[in-house]
């Protein structure tokens, strides 16, 4: 092949300096970023030289309609680009963590991308009562909530998510053992052993492949994250925070002060809020944990 043939072809996954790039008739090839590191994300669109049969060079990244990004405290990483939408999957056994749905919401929506929340195992009915508050207040925040069972009843499982990811580009995400996995093979049988075999095409091995991956889906795509435990969010500013949680958001112009963090502020239609139980106390414990860790990372950059 000829070295000069240059095109646009999409990042499927990335793997430290390497990446892998699928052009548009479904071919996968190994990429490189000269120079460069670490600005690849899954979702990209890469403008590619092509410097073997196999092998391309990441000349350029297109311009990204979206970039969700997640953090921790030593830096902000980009989790996937060009995303329509976000998938939260969760279910009651392993217990999930109420902070880590509303963190990806928060996330979700500083970045301006819609939410889907999926809530798999349903068939553990018994966990019924404890779980409905949870979703009742999901759905009061906003968030759409779909209920599933991937493994007890994978045929509804489907024609609920159907249409949900079908001519969009989602990702998907969920703490460690909620079924995350179990939904992608659903849909795409065979996806997790696809990404087994980008690692052993690299001989990278199992356990290195901590990115996102990307699978075709019906006019769209899956994008699978890794299961993390924490959904950080070092990287939103107050202002973030209280954009972010329509509880807040919609309250403050009734505060008495216009810069009011609703924390220790007079007049603080938030906390008055919280006192006639009209705003969860969890929730606004959430924010002023997230609000206090914003304000110190602020002071301490000036
Ligand atoms: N009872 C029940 N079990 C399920 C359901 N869906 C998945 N599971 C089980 O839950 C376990 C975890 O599922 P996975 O799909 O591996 O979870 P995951 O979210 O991908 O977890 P990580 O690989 O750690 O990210 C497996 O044993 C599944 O069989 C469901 O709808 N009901
Ligand atoms: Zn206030």
């Amino acid at each position: 092949m000829a070295e000069s043939v240059r095109f646009n072809a999409r990042v499927v996954s990335t793997h430290g300096k390497h990446s892998f790039v699928e052009k548009n008739d479904g071919t996968v090839l190994e990429a490189t970023r000269k120079g460069k590191k670490g600005d690849v994300v899954v979702g990209d669109i890469a403008q590619c030289l092509q410097t073997s049969p196999t092998q391309v060079s990441v000349e350029k990244i297109e311009p990204r309609k979206s970039l969700l990004y997640r953090s921790d405290d030593l830096r902000t990483k980009p989790l996937a680009a060009n995303i329509d939408q976000v998938a939260v999957v969760f279910a009651t056994r392993p217990s999930y963590n109420p902070h880590f749905i509303w963190k990806a919401l928060l996330a979700a929506e500083t970045a301006d991308i819609p939410t889907v929340i999926i809530r798999n195992k349903c068939d553990y009915i018994q966990d019924e009562a404890a779980v409905r508050p949870f979703i009742d207040q999901l759905k009061e925040l906003g968030a759409e909530v779909v209920e599933v069972s991937a493994t007890k009843d994978p045929e509804k499982t489907r024609e609920i998510l159907e249409p949900i990811f079908r001519d969009k580009i989602t990702l998907l995400i969920g703490q460690s053992g909620m079924g995350k996995s179990t939904i992608l093979n659903l849909l795409i049988p065979g996806a997790a052993q696809r990404t087994q075999e980008y690692s052993v095409a690299l001989d990278l091995g199992k356990q290195t492949t901590t990115a996102a991956r990307w699978f075709n889906f019906e006019g769209g795509a899956l994008v699978d994250s890794p299961g993390f435990q924490e959904f950080g969010l070092s990287h939103l500013t107050l202002n973030d925070i209280m954009r972010g949680m329509p509880e807040i958001r919609d309250r403050v112009e009734h505060c008495r002060f216009t810069n009011c963090r609703h924390l220790q502020e007079p007049g603080c239609a938030v906390k008055k809020a919280v006192e006639d139980g009209e705003i969860d106390p969890e929730r606004y414990a959430f924010y002023k944990e997230l609000a206090e860790e914003a304000i110190a990372r602020e002071s301490g950059r000036y």
